[in-house]
């Protein structure tokens, strides 16, 4: 069966590095969809500047009409912090036993034993880490907690993540965009133009609601 893939964030705003990183992956690994996921509150991280409904609406125009891409707004459903796992659970009694892909960038792969009840991430998913600029040399040493976790777990091929629902880890190269939404935001601040970081339609709603300008 092919998997879904999962990318959660906060997009605030949503960038086309994280377009194209979802295209690229959804090739890779032939995927069957990748649901992009707006966290409500990000666990670790400060209130994002635009409200829930607004990163919601711009994910919508940002993702219209690319295939295989598609907006899941399940963790704004829910109150207090946005943990992965839940919503992960969640998913795995809907999709049954199909393979889940969780799309993490490196940066917050090597964070992962900070996560809610990270283990039993393994349990619900693959994980599929992502490189992202500035490229580092791929991780050499691991937090010895997640060291132990992911040992015997490696993939051999993008191809085996189809084989299970979950339980494996997959490095995913991707062709490096050195884009940040804290990067669109500063340059919206400053009063700089974002074209081609983001797309026109979100450029657009931003403009229309006036957001990241203070
Ligand atoms: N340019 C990029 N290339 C590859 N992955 C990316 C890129 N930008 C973001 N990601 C990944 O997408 C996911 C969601 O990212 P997030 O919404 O936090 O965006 P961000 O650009 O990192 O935001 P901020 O600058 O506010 O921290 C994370 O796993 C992150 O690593
Ligand atoms: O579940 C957790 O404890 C947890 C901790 C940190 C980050 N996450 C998720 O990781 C994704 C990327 O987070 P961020 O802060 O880089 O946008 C987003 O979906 C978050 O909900 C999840």
């Amino acid at each position: 069966m092919r998997p879904v893939g999962i990318l959660g964030g906060t997009f605030d705003p949503v960038h086309v590095g994280h377009l194209r990183a979802a295209i690229e992956i959804r090739d890779a690994l032939d995927l069957a969809q990748v649901r992009l996921v707006p966290a409500h509150v990000p666990p670790h991280r400060p209130q994002p500047a635009a409200s829930a409904a607004q990163r919601l609406a711009m994910l919508r125009l940002a993702v219209r009409g690319v295939a295989g891409l598609t907006v899941d707004d399940r963790e704004l459903e829910r109150a207090g912090p946005s943990y992965t796992v839940d919503t992960l659970t969640g998913l795995r009694a809907q999709l049954g036993r199909r393979p889940l892909c969780l799309l993490v960038g490196e940066d917050a792969f090597v964070g992962l034993t900070t996560w809610h009840r990270w283990q039993e991430l393994f349990e619900l998913a693959h994980l599929v880490v992502m490189q992202r600029p500035p490229v580092a040399a791929p991780i050499q040493e691991l937090p010895p907690a997640l060291a132990r976790a992911v040992a015997g777990r490696w993939a051999d091929s993008a191809q085996a993540l189809a084989a299970s629902p979950a339980g494996l880890v997959w490095r995913q190269a991707l062709p490096p965009l050195d884009i940040s939404a804290t990067r669109v935001r500063a340059a919206l601040r400053a009063g700089r133009s974002v074209r081609f970081l983001v797309t026109d339609s979100c450029l657009r709603y931003i403009r229309r609601h006036h957001l990241y300008t203070d």
